[in-house]
């Protein structure tokens, strides 16, 4: 198993031009973690766009391409290993569609890094990040303020960008901020101590990346397992085999526990939790395993199985706040497919109780509309209750998506309040 301090999730989000994909670039190409071959092509392509060094962009550029022809794949991955600590990093595009970009790349992350471009300071898109980034709970974040070089590293720039971020953040639920002056483009304080900038004291990017303490986000306290699947395998030694297959979403379980099934209420007790390994004493996030009850109960793909003790909510009206991801503004009372863990239902919004204005972080109670970008608290209403616990509480069985049955499209994503 992946032991989870050493794996460090991150995102980068930033506005068109700040410099994601030179920073990628540069973080890889520093810490000695392009392939040769890679760097071979990646030298020779930038010679014939008439770069002077490695356009360091292309690194990641490459990738995207790949991605973009496959059509339903927002976000790339990016893996990268230091002696010290193994990364994935979200890749997202810096577009128009960024709010649905940050949110799919974003919801795993340990940390988020922003960019914010030393000529230019704050802007509506760096508040709209860090909200997000709160939103969406993500531990750390990191602001880098690229492209000091523009400014011949002076440390005003970048004292501006800390005073104009922390007026806003003070308003928002963000646990560790941090940030360090960098140049993507000439490698300024990225993997190496920058040398133009020796009013700076704190450490460079990858070692804040390296250093940095996370705690598993995994919630170890609230047993859920959300039914994916029924077993009934009909081979020989199988025959009364009843198992239910799916994804542990939190907490542990074992087998004797006494379990309750949502949203039915039925209890019973675990007798076997099985992989195709072999059986298990226990099964925790994020296993995949099938679990067989003692008693037979009628069980279907979308309920929870849950300890009797430690209940979710199940209910029909949830409150969320949903970032609207979709071209098309929400339609008055449109009925979407909600996703949350394993169950599919339909749902209305039967309220938008306010939009948040992203500059001031008001509440705008009369606007009753919510177009792409928009972040608003909403009441949904199912059509079936959903067994949901507080995005705060459990990152899985706090979320849910919308989607749009006539285009398939995602339309929004939400965090339960
Ligand atoms: N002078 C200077 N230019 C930079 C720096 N970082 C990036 N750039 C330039 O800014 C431009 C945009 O950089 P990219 O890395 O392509 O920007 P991006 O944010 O990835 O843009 P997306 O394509 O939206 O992801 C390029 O011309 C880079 O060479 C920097 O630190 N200093």
């Amino acid at each position: 198993m992946i032991d989870n301090n050493q794996l460090l999730r991150f995102t980068t989000a930033g506005s068109v031009d700040d410099g994601k994909s030179t920073l990628i670039g540069r973080l890889l190409y520093d810490s000695k973690s392009i392939f040769e071959d890679q760097l071979e092509s990646i030298e020779n392509t930038s010679k014939q766009k008439g770069h002077e060094g490695v356009d360091l962009a292309l690194f990641t550029d490459g990738l995207r391409d790949e991605r973009e022809q496959g059509i339903t794949i927002d976000v790339a991955y990016r893996y990268f290993t230091t002696p010290k600590r193994k990364f994935i990093i979200a890749d997202t595009p810096g577009h128009i569609q960024y709010t649905r970009n940050m949110v799919t790349g974003a919801s795993t992350a340990n940390a988020a890094i922003i960019l914010v471009d030393a000529r230019h300071g704050v802007i509506e898109q760096t508040r709209r990040h860090a909200f997000i980034a709160s939103l969406l709970q993500i531990p750390h974040i990191i602001v880098c303020i690229n492209k000091m070089d523009l400014v011949d590293f002076k440390e005003e720039a970048y004292q501006n960008v800390i005073a104009q971020f922390e007026a806003f953040s003070a308003k928002l639920l963000v646990k560790d901020v941090h940030f360090i002056p960098i140049s993507a483009l000439m490698g300024d304080n990225v993997v190496n101590r920058s040398e133009n900038m020796d009013w700076y004291q704190g450490a460079p990017l990858l070692h804040t990346l390296e250093t940095m303490h996370i705690s598993s986000d995994i919630n170890k306290v609230d047993a859920r397992f959300p039914v994916q699947t029924v077993l009934r395998p009909q081979r020989e030694g199988f025959i009364d085999y009843r198992g239910y297959a799916g994804r542990v979403a939190s907490g542990v379980f074992r087998p004797g526990d006494e379990v309750t099934v949502l949203p039915s209420g039925f209890t019973s007790k675990i007798a076997s939790i099985d992989t195709y390994g072999g059986a298990l004493e226990e099964a925790f996030a994020p296993m995949s395993v099938s679990i067989t009850l003692e008693d037979d109960i009628d069980i279907s793909r979308g309920d929870m199985l849950v300890r009797s003790n430690n209940k979710p909510e199940v209910t029909q009206d949830v409150e969320v706040m949903l970032c609207w991801l979709n071209s098309s503004p929400a339609k008055d009372r449109a009925k979407y497919t909600i996703r949350h863990t394993s169950n599919d239902q339909k749902a209305i919004v039967k309220e938008i109780i306010y939009k948040i204005d992203i500059n001031t972080l008001e509440r705008l109670e009369d606007d009753k509309t919510m177009s792409m970008n928009d972040i608003c608290k909403v009441k949904l209403r199912t059509t079936k209750p959903l067994c949901v616990d507080a995005y705060r509480d459990n990152r899985i069985t706090g979320s849910i998506i919308l989607v749009d049955d006539a285009t398939n499209e995602t339309v929004a994503a939400g965090m339960i309040v």
